[in-house]
């Protein structure tokens, strides 16, 4: 390919043009970049990416490329007046919340975009990522671009996301080979302007899993994904900045809307793994997977997860109920009377057409109190019965492969009992952890207890929301609240409401324990 092109930067942009028109108006990203014949990667991957993730993607073309699986037969740069001319169109009608880049063919357009952001001026946090080096190893910048690209378009971004090839270009060619490389180059990087910096590790030999190294002029953040095996990666960096430009435009901050980017490229590959799209190499993957994802697109009901919905979390037991004579219908209506926050149903005995037709009926009754009703193991009971989401353990299905299947919207908890299980939860896409067994518990069998320290351990490890499982009952839960760190967000309990005669009454005893707990801590705090 002769021209030169960059990818893929981001801009978090305010137009100052505002409409004065009542209504709604959706997350907007404007990507500059080229347009690829193949669909795979540019401005298409932008416009499906963001429109996959709820954004709102108007477009500035720069050059036309004819482009296919086995790589780039031609481009056509787009004359600079003309880029302005686009840029001048979007920037001064529409309200613009993010720009992201993609490939900038020469330095005049590297300018023109600099003058144009600078005419509409840009607040906010996301800017720049240079795609110098394609996936297929296409070298898409001459020098004079990346002269271009270090002293105007770095200075203003807010990321820069480039491959361990672009990284290396950025900095003179030096060689990355390492973990320890990368976050040198993400510092030297950052030196240049950006005010994070994301350098994406998938090409990185000898590693098991895909490492990216976020820096944000503090701290090395390690972002572990996994790697996914497949031909169907080209536009894999383009749709990871769109992500992100997607995810800022919701109003997210910059190291979650990262990890929410490397959620989606994760699961779109893991889901088009097998697609065959062109006889070429490297094909291109489907972005909509989550369209055809049927359940989760068609309802608007799901509830959306709230971390103190962890606060007095109810987990039934069919065997406790058939010792009390009691429905399960009505073991959560009576929990959900004495102030549970949140329902799971933990039904190791059912079958499953029981299963779904209880959970229907439970469904019904959380639905119309607002208290959300997870399944516990059972994807496919969830699904059928419209849950709000799951709760798997580490030997259920996988957290990424459960969100999949569910969709975005469900909430979805794991059991963790290291940092390491922690950690993975977050990446996975999970929304709480539940963590235990803290105490001894005769509930569940063959399940060692973490204690108090253990608990605290994976709460201080884990950057999702945590609530506390096993033994735990009247005279303890004080203690576990106790612990007074910030992301246990509540109780898990079985036996402590189930196995006792009146569920309203343990439930409106356990909740008043528990408050008394979380005041007396943000007392001390
Ligand atoms: C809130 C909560 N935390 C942990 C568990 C345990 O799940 P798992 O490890 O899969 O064990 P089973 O419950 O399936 O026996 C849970 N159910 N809920
Ligand atoms: C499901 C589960 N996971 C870890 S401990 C446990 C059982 C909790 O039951 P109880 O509240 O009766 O101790
Ligand atoms: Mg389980």
């Amino acid at each position: 390919m002769s021209a030169a092109a960059v990818g893929c930067p981001v801009f978090k942009a305010m137009a100052t043009v505002r409409s004065g028109r009542s209504g709604h108006k959706p997350p907007h990203v404007l990507t500059v970049a080229g347009s690829d014949s193949g669909a795979g990667a540019g401005i298409q991957a932008d416009m499906k990416a963001c429109g996959a993730l709820g954004a709102y993607c108007s477009t500035v073309i720069t050059a036309i490329t004819a482009q296919n699986t086995v790589g780039v037969q031609g481009v056509h740069v787009v004359p600079e007046y003309f880029v302005a001319e686009q840029l001048r169109s979007v920037l001064s009608d529409m309200d613009v919340d993010v720009v992201k880049t993609g490939m900038l063919p020469s330095i005049a357009i590297v300018k023109v975009l600099c003058e144009s952001l600078k005419e509409f001026p840009i607040r906010g946090s996301s800017r720049v990522d240079p795609v110098m080096v394609s996936t297929s190893g296409d070298v898409l910048a001459s020098p004079s671009i990346l002269a271009g690209f270090r002293e105007e378009l770095l200075p203003m971004a807010d990321i820069v996301t480039p491959n361990l090839k672009e990284a290396s270009a950025l900095l003179g060619g030096i060689s990355l080979k390492t973990i320890a490389d990368m976050q040198s180059a993400a510092k030297s990087i950052h030196t240049l302007g950006p005010r994070t910096v994301l350098v994406k590790g998938g090409d990185l030999p000898d590693s098991m899993d895909a490492v990216d190294i976020f820096f944000d002029g503090k701290e090395f953040h390690e972002l572990h994904g996994e790697r996914i095996s497949t031909r169907n990666t080209h536009g894999t960096g383009c749709t990871l900045a769109s992500c992100i430009a997607a995810e800022l435009a919701k109003g997210s901050s910059m190291l979650p809307a990262v990890q929410a980017a490397k959620t989606y490229v994760g699961n779109a590959l893991r889901y088009s793994k097998d697609i065959v799209i062109g006889r070429g190499p490297q094909g291109p993957f489907d972005h909509l997977f989550q369209l055809k994802s049927h359940i989760f697109n068609l309802n608007s009901n799901d509830h959306h997860f709230n971390p103190d919905d962890l606060f007095l979390y109810a987990v039934t037991d069919s065997r406790m109920n058939k010792k009390w004579g009691r429905s399960i219908t009505d073991a959560i209506g009576a929990a959900i009377e004495g102030g549970a926050t949140i329902i799971q149903l933990r039904e190791k005995e059912a079958n499953t057409r029981e299963f779904v037709e209880s959970a229907t009926a439970c469904m019904e009754i959380c639905r119309s109190h607002g208290v959300p009703l997870l399944i516990n193991d059972r994807i496919d009971v969830a699904l059928a019965c419209d849950a709000d989401g799951v709760h798997v353990g580490q030997s259920d299905m996988p957290v990424s492969t459960a969100r999949l299947l569910l969709g975005p919207n469900k909430i979805i908890g794991v059991s963790c009992k290291t940092p390491i299980q922690a950690q993975k939860a977050y990446l996975d896409g999970a929304n709480y952890i539940g963590c235990g067994g803290v105490f001894p518990t005769t509930t569940k069998e063959n399940n060692p207890t973490v204690g108090l320290d253990g608990l605290k351990t994976v709460c201080l490890a884990s950057k999702l929301p945590v609530v506390a499982i096993g033994g735990i009952g009247i005279g303890n839960a004080g203690d576990v609240m106790g612990t007074g760190v910030s992301n246990l967000k509540g109780v898990a309990v079985v036996s402590a409401l189930f196995d006792r005669e009146c569920v309203s009454a343990e439930t409106r005893r356990l909740r008043s324990v528990l408050m008394d707990a979380t005041s007396a801590v943000k007392e001390l705090s």
